[in-house]
């Protein structure tokens, strides 16, 4: 199937001179939920900023739903709805006055039925006459995903949608977001809280220093990256690793009582018999022992530092 989001070749150098973009290229499947992740700075609101036409790309080609966002800007930008950072809301309208006057600005004739459906499948119909001013900033949220979905986009684009929320609100978020793509959307979301991309994502692409480094189908991230770190809480306090196990992936932490091994979870030999055979050998014994698989975290850490 034919991308929703084709992106070749896109440069971006801001007239600082500074490189923000370096040869991006990336395609958006239908349907998905796509998370790009990367730390302060990495360029996310510049990648998103030039599919949605805020940011002016150097060259390359951007095509949303087939169209071409410097040549065929109007058509492409019907497609895309987007949630910015900030809140930015009009203190003295009425709920569905703002998202109803969002339709309108894209020149799409007023359907009701369509706000009310909108507004009704984020929890706001209850608070439509409600002044923006008097709702919650998770409501204002909310508000925000209703107004950049009032004209009826197919590619919802969520910037930090989670930044600054509580926990309750977030898993919220989360599910609000996964029933938008159920309901048919393809969304974008940029964050730099891992979980939120381990949560949600189909797929998720790392930027860092205005490149790609990473696309992948979560699960095959997680399958192809994670390590599994073993955990030994031990009997007696141990001052430092003995001299013969020193080759092997050891740390101690916690003031010598807990040792981790670290082990690649898809290997057919993880060294753990060997392992405990060699502790016992040398006196160090444990009470207990568990294993933790590494999260998307480490990987992204471990990502990051070594293009760096
Ligand atoms: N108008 C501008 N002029 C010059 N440089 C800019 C401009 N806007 C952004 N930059 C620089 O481009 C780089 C990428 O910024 P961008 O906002 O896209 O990153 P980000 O990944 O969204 O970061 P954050 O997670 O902090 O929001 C940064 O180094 C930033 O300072």
């Amino acid at each position: 199937m034919q991308p929703i989001i084709s992106i070749k070749n896109l440069n971006k150098v801001y007239s600082s001179g500074f490189k923000a973009l370096n040869n991006i290229n990336l395609d958006i499947n239908r349907g998905e939920i796509f998370a790009l992740l990367g730390p302060n700075g990495a360029g996310k609101t510049t990648l998103i900023g030039s599919i949605c036409g805020i940011v002016n790309p150097t060259d390359g080609e951007i095509l949303a739903d087939g169209h071409n966002i410097s040549t065929d800007f109007r058509k492409a930008r019907e497609k895309i709805g987007l949630v910015p950072q900030e809140l930015t809301t009009e203190a003295f309208e009425s709920v569905k006055a703002t998202v109803t006057f969002s339709r309108g600005l894209f020149g799409k004739p007023a359907d009701p039925a369509y706000i009310e459906k909108i507004l009704r499948q984020l929890s706001l119909w209850d608070k439509r006459d409600s002044k923006m001013m008097a709702l919650s900033g998770g409501m204002k949220r909310r508000v925000m995903i209703a107004k950049a979905l009032s004209h009826e986009p197919q590619i919802l684009f969520l910037d930090e949608p989670t930044a600054g929320v509580d926990v309750e609100l977030r898993r919220d978020m989360w599910d609000m977001v996964r029933g938008l793509r159920d309901n048919g959307a393809t969304i974008i979301l940029t964050t730099h809280y891992i979980e939120e991309a381990e949560e949600m994502a189909d797929r998720i692409g790392v930027i860092n220093k205005g490149e790609i480094i990473l696309v992948e189908e979560k699960s095959e991230l997680m399958h192809k990256l994670g390590k599994r770190q073993l955990t030994l809480h031990l009997q007696c306090p141990v001052q430092s690793i003995p001299e013969e196990l020193k080759h092997l992936p050891l740390e101690l932490i916690d003031d010598g009582n807990e040792l981790i091994y670290t082990f690649d979870a898809q290997s057919e030999h993880t060294g753990i018999a060997e392992l405990l055979k060699q502790l016992s050998q040398h006196g160090i014994d444990f009470k207990d022992l568990n294993s933790t698989q590494n999260s998307l975290e480490d990987i992204f850490v471990n990502l990051v530092k070594e293009q760096s």
